[in-house]
C-alpha cells in the first residue's frame, strides 16, 4: 500500500483516485474548492464531473495542498494543461522531500511547444523534489473508469523502471496498464488526438457522416506521426494506446469533451460560447494553437491543424475551411510518412 496524492479533482483526477482507491492505496484527492472536496470526503461523491458515481470512503477530499502531500510517496497532477506550471509553483513550496511525479494531463504549451512532462522538469529542475518522472496517457474517458469498465493505458518515462512502478500502482483487474520508453510520442499522441476530435466532432456538426471521420482519423493519425516522428518519437507509438487508441476513444465517443465542443462550433456555435457551455477543460483548443505554431516552425505539413486553427483563431467558416482541404494539391497517401522516415535515417 502506497501514500499517494492526486491533484486535480476534476473527472479524470477523481477517476484515478479511484482506481488507486480500489487497489488499497492511501489516496488523497486535492481540489480548489472546499464544498467540492467535503462532498468527496463525507458523501464519497463528486457530482459536478462524475455525476451518479459513488468513490471509495477512504478516498480523503482537501483543499490543502500540504496536507494532501504531504508523506506521499506518489504525486499525480492531473490539472489542466494551462494550470500544470502554477501547480509544480506551489508544490514545490510546500514540499519537504522528494516523491514520484505522475502526470496525466494532455496539451502542448502555446509559446513555448512544451509538452507536459518538460513543463513540470522545467519548474522541478532547481529542486530535488522529483524522483522521477512518469505519464500516464491511453484511450480512457473518466466515465467509462469510474464504472470500472476495461480500460487500458500506457505509462511512460526515461527510466522505464520508474514506469514499471506505476504500472504496479494502478493496474488492477478492470485498468490494465502496459509500458512504453517513447516519452515524445506517449505525450504527443495524448495531445494531438485532441485536435483531431475536435475536428471529428466539427464534420458531425457540419452534418458530414462517417466517410468524413474515418478519413479526419486516418489522415490525422498520419499528421500526428509526422509531427511526432520530427520531434524524435518512435513512429510505432502512434499506432498504440495514446496513439490510435486514444483517436479512437476520442473521435468516436459522445464523452469526449474535445468531439462534443467541436460538434457545437460545426453547428455555428462560437468558440467562446462553446468553452462556456462545457465548463470543463477542453485541451485541443490551447493544443491546436500550440501545434500550429510548432508545425509552422518546423516546416510540418499538418493541414487538418492548420484547418482547424483558421476556424477556431481566424474566423474562417468551417463549411469552407473543409473545402480548403479536400481541394489541396494531390498526393500519394503512404509516401509522405516514409519520407519523414528516410529523412530521419538519413540523419
Ligand atoms: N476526463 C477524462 O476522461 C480524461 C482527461 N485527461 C486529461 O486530464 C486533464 C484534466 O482533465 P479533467 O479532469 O477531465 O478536467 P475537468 O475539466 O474535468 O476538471 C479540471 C479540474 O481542474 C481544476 N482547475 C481548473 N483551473 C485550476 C487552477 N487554476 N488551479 C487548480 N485547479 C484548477 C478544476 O477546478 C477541475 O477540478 C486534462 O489535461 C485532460 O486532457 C486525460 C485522460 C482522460
Ligand atoms: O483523453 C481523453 C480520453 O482518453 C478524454 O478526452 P476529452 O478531453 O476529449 O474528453
Amino acid at each position: 500500500m502506497a501514500k499517494v496524492a492526486v491533484i486535480g479533482a476534476g473527472s479524470w483526477g477523481t477517476a484515478l483516485a479511484l482506481v488507486l482507491a480500489d487497489n488499497e492505496h492511501e489516496v488523497k484527492l486535492w481540489g480548489r474548492r472546499q464544498e467540492q472536496m467535503d462532498e468527496v470526503t463525507h458523501k464519497h461523491t463528486n457530482h459536478k464531473y462524475l455525476p451518479n458515481i459513488t468513490l471509495p470512503p477512504s478516498i480523503e477530499g482537501t483543499v490543502d495542498l500540504k496536507k494532501a502531500i504531504t508523506g506521499a510517496e506518489f504525486i499525480v497532477l492531473v490539472t489542466p494543461t494551462k494550470v500544470i506550471r502554477e501547480m509544480v509553483q506551489q508544490l514545490i513550496k510546500v514540499m519537504e522531500k522528494e516523491a514520484v511525479i505522475i502526470h496525466a494531463s494532455k496539451g502542448i504549451e502555446p509559446g513555448t511547444h512544451k509538452r507536459v512532462s518538460e513543463m513540470i522538469s522545467e519548474e522541478f529542475e532547481q529542486t530535488n523534489f522529483m524522483k522521477d518522472l512518469i505519464v500516464l496517457s491511453g484511450p480512457s474517458h473518466a466515465e467509462e473508469v469510474a464504472l470500472r469498465q476495461p480500460t487500458t493505458v500506457t505509462a511512460s518515462s526515461l527510466n522505464i523502471n520508474a514506469a514499471e512502478q506505476v504500472q504496479d500502482l494502478f493496474m488492477n483487474h478492470h485498468f490494465r496498464v502496459y509500458t512504453n520508453a517513447d516519452l515524445i510520442g506517449v505525450e504527443i499522441g495524448g495531445s494531438l488526438k485532441n485536435i483531431i476530435g475536435l475536428v471529428c466532432g466539427l464534420t458531425n456538426g457540419l452534418g458530414y457522416g462517417d466517410n468524413t471521420k474515418a478519413a479526419i482519423m486516418t489522415r490525422g493519425l498520419a499528421e500526428m506521426a509526422r509531427l511526432g516522428i520530427k520531434l524524435g518519437a518512435n513512429p510505432m507509438t502512434f499506432s498504440g494506446l495514446s496513439g490510435l487508441g486514444d483517436l479512437i476513444v476520442t473521435c468516436t465517443s459522445v464523452h469526449s469533451r474535445n468531439w462534443r465542443a467541436g460538434q457545437m462550433i460545426g453547428q455555428g456555435l462560437v468558440l467562446d460560447e462553446v468553452l462556456d457551455k462545457m465548463g470543463m477543460v477542453v485541451e485541443g483548443v490551447r493544443t491546436t494553437k500550440a501545434t500550429h505554431e510548432l508545425a509552422t516552425k518546423l516546416n510540418v505539413e499538418m493541414p487538418i491543424t492548420n484547418a482547424l486553427y483558421k476556424v477556431l483563431f481566424e474566423q474562417v467558416n468551417p463549411k469552407e475551411a473543409a473545402e480548403l482541404l479536400m481541394g489541396r494539391l494531390k498526393k500519394h497517401e503512404v509516401e509522405e510518412v516514409s519520407n519523414y522516415l528516410l529523412t530521419e535515417i538519413d540523419q
